[in-house]
């Protein structure tokens, strides 16, 4: 960091200093460059960027053959530098380049003329629908859903209306590319199938440096941030820097699926290093290749960023924690959740979304929450989240303590059951499941013997819902609820395919990562996903379009109750819990309006006044992938 450059016209650069406060006088970013492309009518000779006025270099001759450098490369030495960006809008060229208002052929012919387009396409001019058409084409041809992703985030970096617009006319089919499972295996090969950078990269080396880091994202007005430390990403473990394919795919799921504008989404990868040993050996891995920094040295730079982030972007921006591994998820929720709008998504959506599963499944296997018994396998993130979360739902219910609905609630680890001789060596976010009971080891022997009505599998660890087990579960149950709900698919704890078989068709089932109807005996079984995307994007929405100052459980109960409400009979007849993904941006501005309406009454909202209809205010906020027409 340190010395910024200034602009000459030939491309090559020269140093100048900060000012006293240390402040860039540099260009501030695309922003300001956007709106002069953008909003021009005719050809200007001077673009204003940051404040600065910079000469525009429309390209020079080049009578002679040869193309014109514009960067000054080839004259470049060594002590003479090069200034990397393009510091003028000579055509329409860049305009073509610009995600954000690229359109492809459909360029009006008026947009042809007053941007300077013509001759740069070629003389069609598409719909919008027509370019989906063709792009859908394209990506169905491809045999490996890695293809398809990237594809997929080609289209993002090239065209973001038209990557969101497929996203969100082809959910069903491009959620599991974008998203679980694809995204997994995009993470453990990011080294390879990385082409643009994506997102907000803070290491170690820009400690003490991170507000200023910050400052070369190119967007000033963040509502949501996504952040991970890559240490537990999905089931798949510790992969470092490369988990960044998380945060860029929840904010393509906040705009696609909440609405929420991609300029105001920002994806953070924290890179501590990585304890995965491959990736260290990697010659392609992109992070830093030393081992993970623990303990204060952590710390220090997770605090670095939390107050940067306020620093930057505000009180009212929202952080979603994903995928940090268990020793640090809890901690840092309880340390930044009483002084941001903060939440763990792997904590405190999944808990939402399957208590809505649960809510929900009621209709079809019987009796009130307070009745059915729990079992869980894996006490992590998502298992205790969950657990937590069911047994506050039980306690407003019953009008008793929460300790008390505790009870009704099992949580078994790698070491057995959860149970009170077991306390001192607990970690703390498990001791409040230490119940009174005589260990048990295996997952088998504690079905046989708590006799759950639900079984919920949050290890991480995949085909661990065993033959044997589903039998016994099914043996005590005329319809048990079996939610296998580790990602992506290669660690879920077993297939739909394997619920229905082993339950002979008995078993309501949801999962993680997505599976295909499966046919048994004739009938055709559709199983749910019980994944946080139903909850993270209008939960996120609900927070800003209400100004949420914090996120309280009371809203998690609200975003879940929502989600439960909008299960219709059609769905319940199929044997789902979940309404169907196809119906999400509905689903979202109904949680969002819930979310908002808990925000309002717990005076945790700073929109006033509250919008009256908060349904169709969530609407009206939603962002549309649509083209706008440009002067
Ligand atoms: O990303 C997903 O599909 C759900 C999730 O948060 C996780 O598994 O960590
Ligand atoms: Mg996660």
């Amino acid at each position: 960091m340190g010395n910024v450059f200034s602009i000459n016209c030939f491309g090559t650069s020269k140093k100048i200093s900060k000012d006293e406060n240390n402040n860039h006088s540099r260009v501030s970013g695309e922003e300001e460059e956007k709106k002069v492309i953008i909003g021009r009518k005719k050809k200007e000779s001077v673009v204003v960027r940051g404040g600065e006025s910079v000469l525009d270099l429309s390209p020079r001759s080049t009578v002679g053959g040869g193309g014109e450098e514009i960067y000054g490369e080839d004259c470049a030495t060594e002590d003479q530098l090069v200034t990397p960006w393009t510091f003028s809008v000579a055509s329409g060229y860049s305009l073509l380049r610009d995600p954000q208002y690229n359109k492809g052929l459909a360029f009006t012919e008026n947009e042809r003329d007053a941007h300077y387009l013509h001759g740069l396409l070629p003389p069609t001019v598409s719909s919008q629908e027509l370019q989906e058409k063709k792009l859908m084409n394209s990506i169905r041809q491809y045999e490996f859903p890695l293809q398809k992703y990237v594809a997929m985030m080609n289209l993002q970096e090239r065209n973001e209306r038209l990557f969101y617009k497929l996203l969100i006319d082809n959910v069903e089919e491009l959620l599991p590319i974008v998203y679980t499972p694809t995204v997994g295996e995009a993470c453990q090969k990011y080294g390879s199938i990385f082409q643009r950078p994506q997102g907000l990269y803070i290491s170690l080396k820009e400690k003490g440096e991170i507000l200023e880091v910050m400052k070369n994202w190119p967007h000033k007005s963040i509502q949501v941030i996504v952040v991970t430390d890559g240490e537990r990403i999905l089931g798949l473990g510790d992969l470092g820097c490369q988990g960044m394919g998380i945060p860029v795919g929840k904010l393509a799921l906040y705009t696609a699926l909440g609405g929420v504008s991609p300029s105001a989404c920002l994806p953070v990868t924290i890179d501590v290093g990585t304890n995965n040993q491959k990736l260290l050996n990697d010659e392609f891995y992109i992070g830093l290749k030393q081992k993970r920094a623990t303990g204060q040295e952590y710390y220090d730079l997770l605090h670095e960023f939390m107050s940067a982030v306020k620093q930057n972007y505000g009180e009212k921006v929202l952080i979603q924690f994903e995928d940090f591994a268990n020793h640090n998820a809890f901690e840092l929720l309880t340390k930044y959740s009483t002084n941001h709008l903060l939440f763990n998504d792997d904590i405190q959506g999944t808990a939402s979304v399957v208590l809505a599963g649960v809510v929900a499944a009621l209709k079809l296997i019987g009796g009130t929450l307070p009745d059915h018994t729990f079992l869980f396998l894996g006490a992590g993130e998502a298992g205790t989240g969950i657990a937590e979360l069911i047994a506050l739902e039980m306690s407003k219910q019953t009008k008793t303590s929460i300790e008390e609905s505790r009870k009704k609630i099992f949580l078994l680890d790698s070491k057995g059951l959860i149970v009170s001789s077991r306390k001192n060596s607990l970690q703390h976010f498990k001791k409040p499941w230490a119940h009174e009971h005589e260990p048990v080891n295996t997952l088998l022997e504690a079905v046989k013997i708590i006799k759950p009505t639900v079984l919920i599998g949050a290890s991480g660890v995949g085909k661990t819902f065993t033959k044997e087990v589903i039998e016994a579960i099914t043996s005590n149950n005329e319809k048990p609820f079996i939610l296998a709900l580790s990602n992506p698919t290669s660690q879920s704890e077993c297939t739909a395919e394997e619920a229905y078989q082993w339950s002979e068709g008995r078993a309501i089932f949801a999962s993680g990562s997505p599976f295909d109807p499966v046919e048994y005996n004739g009938k055709v079984y559709y199983s749910g996903q019980a994944n946080n995307a139903y909850i993270f994007p209008g939960f996120g929405l609900g927070l800003v379009i209400s100004g949420a100052t914090r996120v309280h459980d009371d809203m998690l109960l609200a975003a879940s109750e929502s989600l439960a409400k909008q299960v219709t009979d059609e769905n319940y007849a199929k044997g789902l819990t979940y309404p169907p993904f196809t119906d999400i941006r509905k689903i979202s501005a109904n949680i969002a309006a819930n979310v908002a309406a808990k925000a309002y009454e717990l005076g945790l909202a700073t929109r006033l006044p509250r919008p009256r209809n908060l349904v169709k205010y969530a609407e009206s906020c939603m962002y549309s992938p649509s083209y706008p027409n440009y002067r």
